[in-house]
């Protein structure tokens, strides 16, 4: 992926089709026959000795896809069974036509659950309930037959998308857990955030020869980053020194918290800073002396004495372990004074929230780097609302404060005026304290390398899953953020 991928909305793809279509001056049926050949070679190429196949049709053009993949098993001579949700008497179009056609290839196709036979190891299911039309609550016997494929034993092939997600946000109710999802002609944005990676497994993409300049003539909703396609640091000249490579300031660190801003700190230091200061809490000296002499600690039981630490850095990094004190309100008010590039995280995020420190200030040299629940603190609604639309949520956050947004999860949405990116990476090992300080440490030391914020976000949060990745080699469970920080190093150059 050495260039970003685009990201589609239903409503686009849908506009490719119709533009493949007169590109191609073809029939759709025939790009429905594509489809579904699409789908099936990487059926057999995934699961070559699998003993039956159980395919579940919906009464669109989804289910026409599946009638396909039918059809074409029966010429495999491998036992298929299609449950047909809507009585093909109703089927319109070319789902009719596809219907017809596995009819013809002497698909026995069953218009009850109950008539489907058992679905066990060697049985592979094929949604092909919903697709990008998919809306509103699921509505039987649709959703019957979801649970049923969530119930069966074998694996699972999702047409197109994983029925029950949300193609443009990612979000889902009841939905079809995929091992494989084979998408057409655009990826859908839901495929990558919210649930999608949870529920799709391997994202496979077929453009069904879609000539390229169908796609000029779309917009995505987002584009999606790579490792190839991410732009990374120059290597440094043999006559470098220490200043050129930003002097780091992590504020954090209340009572209690102490580890969350020292992490910070080691994570800056391992990303390349040139230097990196820590300003906490008199307790948590030692430890961090003693723990990354590296780092130049210093004690603040002010925003006083947090003044004059504030002259020398390039960037400032404020909020790991911030703490919601009045202890911690101060130093993110002279913190927010300043004019050097800022990385807001955790807690100096919730304090911004409240409106009382730097109310109505946006700025356009600072990184947000909110959470599910950071952002909806910080927009002044519930999770849930995020949730439904990761994308507009991390540009609704952008709109308000300005600068970067980095809009962490499964799939993490970067925000920023040119549009919205999305980067995949890291893995479930990494939901443990602490990981989110190393990203702040990470996006600082970068931009503290002169890469400009959106860059700098787009690397720290490829570096950082990346990291957590190589960590996790030998087990998910029981990763601890620190076990990332050699990674860090190893990934940076
Ligand atoms: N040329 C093309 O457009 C191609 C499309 N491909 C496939 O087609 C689907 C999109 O098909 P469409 O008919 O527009 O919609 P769906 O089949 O996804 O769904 C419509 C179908 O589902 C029912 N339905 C909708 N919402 C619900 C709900 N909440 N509960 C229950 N049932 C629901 C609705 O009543 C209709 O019956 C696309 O995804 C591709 O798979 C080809 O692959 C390429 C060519
Ligand atoms: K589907």
């Amino acid at each position: 992926m050495d260039t970003p991928q685009p990201l589609y909305s239903a409503e686009s793809v849908r506009e490719l089709d119709r533009q493949a279509m007169a590109a191609l001056g073809i029939p759709s049926i025939q790009l429905m026959k594509r489809a579904g050949r699409a789908a099936f070679d990487r059926l057999l190429a995934r699961w070559p000795d699998i003993g039956r196949i159980q395919v579940y049709c919906g009464g669109g053009n989804n289910g026409g896809d599946g009638y396909v993949i039918a059809a074409l098993a029966a010429q495999k001579n491998i036992p298929v069974t299609v449950f047909a949700c809507t009585n093909p008497e109703r089927l319109k179009g070319d789902a009719r036509a596809a219907h017809d056609y596995a009819c013809r290839e002497g698909v026995r196709i069953v218009t009850a659950l109950t008539q489907m036979g058992s679905a066990d190891g060697d049985t592979l299911s094929v949604d092909a309930l919903l697709g990008t039309g998919f809306s509103g609550p699921l509505r039987p016997p649709v959703a019957h037959a979801i649970e049923r494929i969530r119930k069966s034993r074998g694996p699972v092939l999702a047409v197109d998308i994983p029925s029950g997600l949300d193609a443009d946000t990612g979000s889902a109710g009841q939905a079809v857990c995929a091992d494989m999802t084979v998408t057409f002609i655009g990826r859908k944005l839901g495929l990558y955030c919210g649930r999608g990676p949870a529920l799709c497994g391997e994202v496979v993409f077929a453009g069904l020869g879609v000539p390229e300049p169908v796609y000029d003539a779309v917009r995505p909703l987002v584009q999606r980053y790579g490792s190839a396609s991410i732009k990374r640091l120059p290597p440094r000249p043999a006559d470098s020194f220490k200043n050129q490579f930003g002097h780091i300031l992590i504020v954090g660190g209340d009572s209690g918290f102490g580890g969350a801003a020292l992490m910070a700190a080691q994570s800056s230091a391992r990303a390349g800073a040139g230097l990196v200061s820590l300003a906490t809490r008199p307790g948590h000296l030692g430890a961090a002396l003693t723990r990354c002499p590296e780092v130049m600690a210093h004690p603040v039981v002010s925003g006083q004495e947090l003044e004059p630490l504030l002259i020398g850095p390039d960037v400032i990094a404020v909020g790991p372990g911030l703490g919601r004190s009045p202890w911690s309100e101060q130093l993110l008010a002279r913190v927010g004074r300043t004019g050097s590039p800022l990385v807001v995280d955790a807690d100096a995020l919730n304090i911004l929230a409240q409106g009382r420190v730097l109310a109505g200030v946006k700025r356009d040299d600072w990184v947000l780097t909110p959470h599910v629940g950071e952002a909806a603190r910080l927009l002044g609604c519930d999770t849930v609302e995020v949730c439904a639309d990761l994308r507009a949520s991390a540009a609704a956050v952008q709109h308000k404060f300005s600068g970067v947004v980095i809009l962490k999860g499964a799939g993490t949405l970067i925000a920023h005026d040119g549009g919205v990116d999305l980067i995949n990476s890291g893995n479930p090992g990494m939901a443990s304290g602490g990981m989110g300080d190393l990203l702040t440490g990470i996006v600082a030391a970068l931009i503290g390398q002169h890469l400009p914020l959106v860059e700098a976000a787009r690397l720290a949060v490829w570096l950082h899953g990346e990291a957590g990745n190589r960590a996790a080699a030998d087990g998910q469970r029981g990763l601890l953020a620190t076990d990332l920080l050699p990674w860090i190093r190893r990934l940076v150059d």
